[in-house]
């Protein structure tokens, strides 16, 4: 039987009225996220390690491309895996919390499981491992933020890299910025900025793909595009979409030495033509953003859907814009699978656990009491001049964080006391 998770959180999110984060954010200019500290009412109840294994909601994209025997296909289909990692950040717009050095958290779902630890805390690393019969998967977060006028750009910096086990083959890919807009006043909303590359070493194959700014009339919201490359440097196909939403994929038709000239030609310049006109005529309006999208179909008449997002939970308006993946995340489970978890799993984070509860004041106490004490084995560490060492992985001598496997054995006896 297939397993239950909850579909929803044990309270709904408390509000912040009028509280604009600039009021609080102005104090932390430049800073490191670790070492800003907001109001618990700016928060959603989950650790940044938790958040980091929202990275695994599409994982069947990841067991498509395994099986797949074709390498063009299998690009695709990371690409879409990649892409699909983004689309939980839509509408998510309360900090995680800042995991304490030496907090952990495992998943294990469908046939993959995910181990993630905080191996430093100034600068921030999350490094998250994740295995399966089809996959090994590995990242290495530290997110920079930087303020900008009314906007703060994330310049998540990290490796990320990917192995489909069956024929050995690895991807490794770059992030790209995010911008969360309205600082000051106005509505915070958030968008995905830049351009993405996506390299396999043994097809040579690669993947480029810009994520567009919304644009004034916002027509471009959310929007990505670009192509899967060959060794020759040759563009093979079109991908194309919203992060938030789908991702298509199209053959590509060079217009000059594409055999299907005659035909694509008109159909293309129809397109193009038609485009021109609604966004002259349209502008900003609500039909002229759902033409673009039209557009694309005309332009790629033969496009595939290779992902397309899930529905949000009916109530995920009220629950930090959660999906209903996120919401299980923080779950207690019960029996033998709690016991067999280490103290450090952040399922354990009291004041995680008081806010998902909507107790703000017990979270706001919980958290600083955490804090402190962090700062307290802090000092007591350099007093002994010793270094904090993590449990499950390593640092490697090109410094990215390896996992060393022993997780797994579920010897907690050397897990410290964080909590
Ligand atoms: C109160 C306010 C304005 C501050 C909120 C900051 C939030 C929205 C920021 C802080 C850290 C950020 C995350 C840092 C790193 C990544 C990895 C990247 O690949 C996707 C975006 C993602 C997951 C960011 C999403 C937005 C984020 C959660």
């Amino acid at each position: 039987m297939m397993k239950s998770f909850r579909d929803r959180l044990p309270a709904p999110a408390g509000q912040r009225h009028d509280l604009s984060p600039w009021s609080v954010l102005k104090q932390s200019m430049g800073k490191e996220l670790t070492r800003i500290t907001m109001p618990v009412v700016f928060n959603e109840p989950l650790s940044f390690l938790q958040r980091m294994t929202e990275n695994a909601e599409y994982y069947p994209l990841l067991v498509q491309a395994n099986n797949s025997d074709d390498p063009v296909n299998r690009m695709e289909l990371v690409t879409a895996f990649i892409v699909s990692t983004l689309s939980s950040n839509l509408d998510r717009l309360n900090k995680p919390f800042n995991p304490l050095l030496g907090e952990t958290y495992e998943l294990q779902r469908e046939d993959y499981k995910i181990v993630c630890e905080q191996v430093s805390h100034h600068p921030p690393i999350s490094a998250l491992h994740m295995e399966s019969p089809s996959v090994i998967f590995e990242a290495n977060l530290c997110p920079k933020l930087r303020f900008s006028g009314t906007q703060i750009i994330i310049k998540p910096e990290g490796r990320m890299s990917l192995t489909l086990k069956r024929l050995q083959e690895t991807y490794s890919w770059s992030h790209v910025n995010c911008v969360v807009h309205n600082i000051l006043v106005g509505k915070l909303w958030f968008e995905q900025n830049g351009q993405m590359h996506i390299s396999c070493k043994q097809s040579s194959l690669q993947a480029s793909i810009k994520f567009k700014p919304a644009g004034s009339d916002q027509r471009d919201l959310h929007r990505f595009e670009g192509h899967i490359i060959d060794g020759d440097e040759r563009k093979i196909r079109c991908v194309f979409g919203k992060w938030t939403e789908y991702l298509k994929v199209a053959p590509y038709h060079d217009l000059d030495h594409s055999p299907r000239r005659t035909s694509e030609g008109p159909r293309k310049m129809y397109a193009k033509l038609n485009r021109l006109t609604q966004s002259l005529t349209v502008g900003s309006s609500p039909a002229g953003k759902s033409s673009s999208a039209e557009d694309d179909n005309l332009v790629h008449p033969d496009w595939r859907l290779l992902w397309e997002a899930n529905k949000r939970p009916e109530h995920s308006k009220d629950h930090y814009n959660f999906t209903m993946f996120a919401v299980a995340l923080n779950e207690l489970p019960e029996g033998d699978e709690l016991q067999r978890l280490p103290r450090t799993d952040c399922r354990f984070r009291p004041d995680i656990r008081k806010l998902e509860e909507g107790d703000l004041d017990g979270a706001a106490l919980e958290k600083s009491r955490l804090e402190e004490q962090q700062r307290e084995r802090r000092k007591a560490l350099k007093k002994e001049g010793k270094q904090w060492e993590p449990l499950w992985f390593k640092e490697t001598p090109e410094g990215s964080w390896a996992f060393t496997g022993q997780y797994w054995k579920r010897e907690f006896s050397a897990a410290p006391e964080i909590f």
